[in-house]
């Protein structure tokens, strides 16, 4: 048989399992009816399915048992777990059956409709002894009523009818003979819901099955009827999903006395991949009783003309139960190291974040050393952020590394000012300064510029871009607040009632810090409309520099009344290519003094245009510092209030933090039981790990 992984029974000392051995017969020759029954029979009864457990791995189940008790996956921890699929009357309850030796409720409807979790374990004591555990209950169950008590608990998990539930039960089967095995039987996969079934009955039966069938602890028991195409069983679909090699599929083969002819060469075929390999069933039906069904099954591989010449180290309900018992013994020494580093990790990270979570507040003292403890920790974050440019507490949220988005405001601040020039330059060259020129005509020296009216072209050009800085500073204090109230929010979080008051507080003190921002930018803007100054040698280095082009144009322009053969354009440096034709109707004076004027503004405008970043870089530091270092006292004084009780509504704990906080108590406290759990069979983990590697 291809890819089957025969486990042996030697590596993990299971040597005293009793199973069947049919080979002191000869093949396909079946013996006399009567006779060859009365030696199964005999076998059967000398023997239980398994005759004694190795005490060695008991205790191990046990552990994972008392884990799942404890329900530590609800933790996000995995466990070793059997669980049984196959579509709807498959059989699987019927295999469940057959291994522990009880009457589990079997039907051709649907019958399991919850998951059904069956531990069995072999006592010597000759009284079985059987109980129920679930909602919190255990019951004890008469064995010749399991399957009315499951199906009663059934009705009370999963309500009358036939809707299934993810609530688990438990039936626990202590009985001489059976072998200790967990498994978890699950409804079986319908596609068509019946009459009475919610419509989306598949989906909610598959959602079940992928949970416990996806952990890659979860062995995955197959179960399939020998009369379908297992390639077309839903059950295989699945657990092909999640278990695509199938190095965690076993496949129980049921009904082969309804199917013999084919089932020879289907498990040889092996069409599905099924890892662990098959073995094939015929379990017990109607009334018989579990003695008449092990002896139906044991003669009918043994006879049968198709089915005796399946190999016998695959056939048979007490082959089922050794391998099963093997392949479990083999997975909890693999995943239990595993799951005793994920019980430790998992309570060292919730005892930490317990001790990281603020303890409750119960004087006004405690809430106020709290309360500054917050505040402290806000401006040292805020310091960080925007005036240090230290990011370790956001490493990778760049929006909150202040320094640097700040400057990239200001370089953007930069940029539009200095291209948010009017008009094309090299149309109606000097246009505007002959047009204020001519307005300002006076009886006075004809060469004489007065600063009236370089300061009227002064104004007109800084009222033009006097709404770029009011945006800005409207942009810096926008992304200013964002900061504050994502580090107010953070370190207040704890506490709800602070986290509102303290961000309300927050939120003023940056919209009265804006206010004032703006007022002094527009203040800057009106000082810049009002004077011209600077002592900036730039200034008249560019101006002089400029003015080099002076005669060129005025020759070129100024021609007199014949202006044949003369250029419409001329070329000034720092301009580029500029018409002329509109200027020679002009005075030579007139285009002197324009193109004069024109010159000092181009060389001032340099030096407003860099003032105006300089002083916005200045005044924006010189806020953030205050913020950092003076402001955020603000706060204090708002949330404290005059009276000093503001404080006191520190005291009212978020519910959700007081649920958090709660949470995490029941988690470590079932963390460290589990831990207990574990390390009781800690020096078996290890002599067993070395056994499955
Ligand atoms: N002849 C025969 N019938 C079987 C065998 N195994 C199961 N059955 C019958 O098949 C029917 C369905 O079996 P169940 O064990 O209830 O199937 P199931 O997969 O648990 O069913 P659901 O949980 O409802 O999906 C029952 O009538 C069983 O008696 C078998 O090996 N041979």
């Amino acid at each position: 048989m291809s890819g089957h992984q025969d486990v042996d029974a030697e590596s993990i000392g299971v040597d005293d399992i009793v199973i069947y051995d049919f080979d002191d017969s000869p093949p396909y020759a079946a013996p006399a009816p009567v006779e060859q029954e009365k030696v199964v029979a005999a076998k059967v009864e000398s023997a239980p399915i398994i005759s004694s457990y190795n005490d060695k791995i008991r205790p191990l189940l046990d552990a994972i048992d008392k884990l799942r008790l404890l329900m530590v996956m609800k933790e996000g921890i995995q466990l070793p777990t059997i669980v049984v699929v196959g579509d709807q009357s498959s059989g699987k309850s019927s295999v469940l059956d057959s291994l522990a030796g009880v009457n589990l409720p079997r039907s051709q409807g649907i019958c399991t409709r919850v998951p059904l979790i069956i531990r069995l374990q072999n006592h010597s004591s000759p009284r079985p002894d059987l109980y129920l555990e679930y909602s919190g209950k255990v019951v004890p169950v008469d064995e010749s009523y399991i399957a009315t008590a499951i199906n009663l608990a059934t009705d009370e998990v999963a309500g009358n009818g036939k809707g299934i539930s993810n609530t688990p039960l438990t039936l626990v089967v202590k009985k001489d003979g059976v072998p200790d095995l967990t498994m978890v039987d699950l409804p079986g996969i319908t596609r068509v819901p019946v009459h009475g079934q919610p419509e989306n009955i598949y989906e909610q039966i598959r959602d079940i099955i992928m949970q416990y069938i996806t952990p890659k602890e979860s062995i995955i028991l197959n179960v399939l009827s020998a009369s379908v195409d297992f390639s077309t069983c839903e059950s295989i679909k699945m657990s092909r999903q999640v278990d695509k090699t199938g190095e965690r599929t076993l496949a129980v083969v049921t009904k082969a006395d309804k199917a013999p002819e084919e089932l020879l060469q289907k498990v040889t075929a092996d069409d599905v991949n099924i890892g662990l390999g098959y073995v094939c069933v015929r379990n017990r039906i109607g009334d018989e009783s579990h003695e008449e069904a092990s002896r139906e099954e044991a003669r009918l591989f043994q006879t049968h003309p198709h089915l005796s010449r399946i190999d016998k180290s695959i056939v048979g309900v007490p082959v089922l139960a050794r391998k099963l018992v093997q392949i479990q013994a083999n997975t909890i020494a693999r995943c239990l190291p595993e799951i005793v580093k994920n019980i430790s990790e998992k309570l060292n990270a919730n005892v930490s974040e317990l001790e990281r979570m603020p303890k409750a507040l119960t004087s006004v003292a405690d809430a106020m050393t709290a309360f500054m403890r917050i505040i402290g920790a806000v401006k040292e974050s805020l310091r960080k952020l925007l005036w240090r440019g230290d990011f370790d507490e956001y490493p990778d949220d760049r929006s909150k590394h202040g320094t640097a988005r700040l400057v990239e405001i200001l370089n953007q601040f930069s940029h539009e000012l200095h291209n948010c020039e009017e008009s094309d330059p090299t149309k109606d060259f000097l246009a505007e300064e002959i047009k204020v020129l001519e307005d300002a005509k006076g009886i006075e020296l004809p060469n004489f510029l007065s600063l009236e009216v370089f300061l009227r072209i002064l104004q007109r050009k800084v009222e033009r871009i006097s709404c770029t800085p009011i945006k800005f500073v409207e942009m810096i204090w926008d992304y200013i607040d964002g900061v504050v109230m994502a580090v107010l929010m953070r370190h207040s979080e704890m506490y709800s009632q602070l986290k509102v008051s303290t961000t309300r507080a927050g939120h003023n003190l940056v919209q009265k810090m804006r206010e004032q921002s703006i007022n002094r930018v527009e203040e800057i803007v009106q000082m810049e409309k009002l004077t011209c100054y600077t002592c900036n040698p730039v200034y008249m280095v560019e101006w002089t520099k400029l003015m080099n082009a002076q005669d060129n144009i005025i020759k070129n322009v100024n021609t007199g009344p014949n202006h044949m053969g003369m250029p419409s354009r001329v070329t000034v440096e720092g301009f580029g290519d500029i018409a002329v034709e509109h200027l020679r109707h002009h005075s030579c004076g007139l285009l002197q003094q324009a193109f004069d004027l024109k010159m000092r503004m181009t060389a001032y405008w340099k030096i407003v245009l860099q003032r105006l970043v300089d002083s916005m870089a200045l005044h924006l530091q010189y806020c953030v510092h205050n913020l950092v270092n003076n402001d955020m006292e603000e706060i204090v004084n708002e949330l404290i209030g005059p009276d000093g009780h503001g404080i006191e509504m520190m005291l009212v704990e978020s519910p959700a933090i007081a649920a958090k906080r709660e949470k995490l108590k029941k988690s470590i406290k079932l963390l460290k039981e589990s831990k207990d759990v574990v390390a009781k069979v800690m020096d078996r983990i290890a002599s067993y790990g070395e056994l499955a590697a």
